[in-house]
């Protein structure tokens, strides 16, 4: 018999497996992570985009919650897809409820198709309730503007987003630089004890990037919840992303998904 890390994803469903609940499974998995999850929607998708979706009803996310912490001996969390500002809250509510310290979260606001995933509604509440709760947040570039409230322009702009978000109440933040046209990706991280760096590697050439940001934020959690530091769980799951996006698979006809099995390699390094 092993011993195991357990750890909780509290997201929204892809039906196209790509995103989502789904790309977090296959990340933890692939980092030797036993996944729980809290599904706070579901939505019909695929690599083409959302076509449709549904917010699960509140007693049900309570439920999901309440049968989780009955059982499972949990040691990290991530937020993904929140849906709209009652699930959220319900979500928030749980993460005191049950004391969950170890708290990625990932702001989750559109698709790369363009679907909204969160509600404009629920952006005050994200920023005043669940970002005091994070232990790391993990914006790309588009969300971070959102959450300070002003366009991010260059690596000054970049820093001091990152400064605002951290004054916001997260711990440590990590500001992606996915959706940025440069030709190295920089992800910037400041971290709690204000030391600030960025990582920052070569772009890789595709459009097979659907879940990248659900992959990264799942693999910083499975590295936090085998008990490593913040900065050794960001530096892993950065690791961890580029690799998934280096060994495409070809999967859909439009922004493919990643190769999870590509992260197995790194298991026995958390
Ligand atoms: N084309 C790419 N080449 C290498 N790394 C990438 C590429 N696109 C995204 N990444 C990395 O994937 C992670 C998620 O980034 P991003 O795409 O900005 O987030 P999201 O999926 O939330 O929109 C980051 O660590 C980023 O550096
Ligand atoms: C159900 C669901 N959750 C999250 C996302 C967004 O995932 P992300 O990793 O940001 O990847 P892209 O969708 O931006 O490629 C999603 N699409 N669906």
């Amino acid at each position: 018999m092993n011993n195991v890390a357990e750890a909780l994803i509290i997201a929204g469903s892809d039906s196209g497996g790509g995103a989502g609940v789904q790309a977090d499974i296959k990340t933890m998995q692939a980092c030797g992570v036993y996944s729980t999850n809290v599904i706070v929607a579901i939505t019909a998708q695929n690599t083409l985009g959302v076509q449709d979706s549904l917010n699960i009803p509140v007693s049900l996310i309570n439920a999901q919650f309440s049968s989780i912490f009955a059982d499972f001996n949990i040691k990290a969390a991530k937020t993904g897809m929140l849906a709209d500002r009652v699930s959220l809250t319900c979500v928030v509510e749980n993460i005191i409820k049950f004391k969950i310290n170890r708290l990625v979260v990932d702001p989750v606001m559109v698709a790369k198709g363009g679907a909204k995933l969160l509600n404009d509604d629920a952006i005050v509440t994200l920023k005043k309730q669940l970002l005091p709760l994070a232990l790391i947040t993990t914006p790309n570039l588009p969300e971070a503007q959102v959450i300070v409230g002003h366009k991010i322009s260059n690596q000054n702009d970049i820093m001091q987003a990152a400064k605002k978000i951290q004054a916001m109440g997260s711990k440590n933040v990590i500001i992606k630089g996915g959706h940025d046209d440069k030709k190295r990706v920089r992800d910037f991280v400041l971290l709690e004890n204000q030391k600030q760096f960025f990582l920052e590697s070569e772009r890789i050439e595709t459009n097979r990037t659907h879940g990248t940001g659900d992959t990264l934020s799942s693999a910083i959690t499975s590295a936090l919840a085998k008990g490593h530091s913040v900065e050794e769980a960001i530096r892993f799951g950065r690791k961890v992303v580029t690799k998934t996006i280096e060994f495409g698979i070809i999967v859909g006809h439009g922004h493919g998904p990643l190769n999870h099995w590509a992260a197995e390699e790194f298991r026995d390094e958390i």
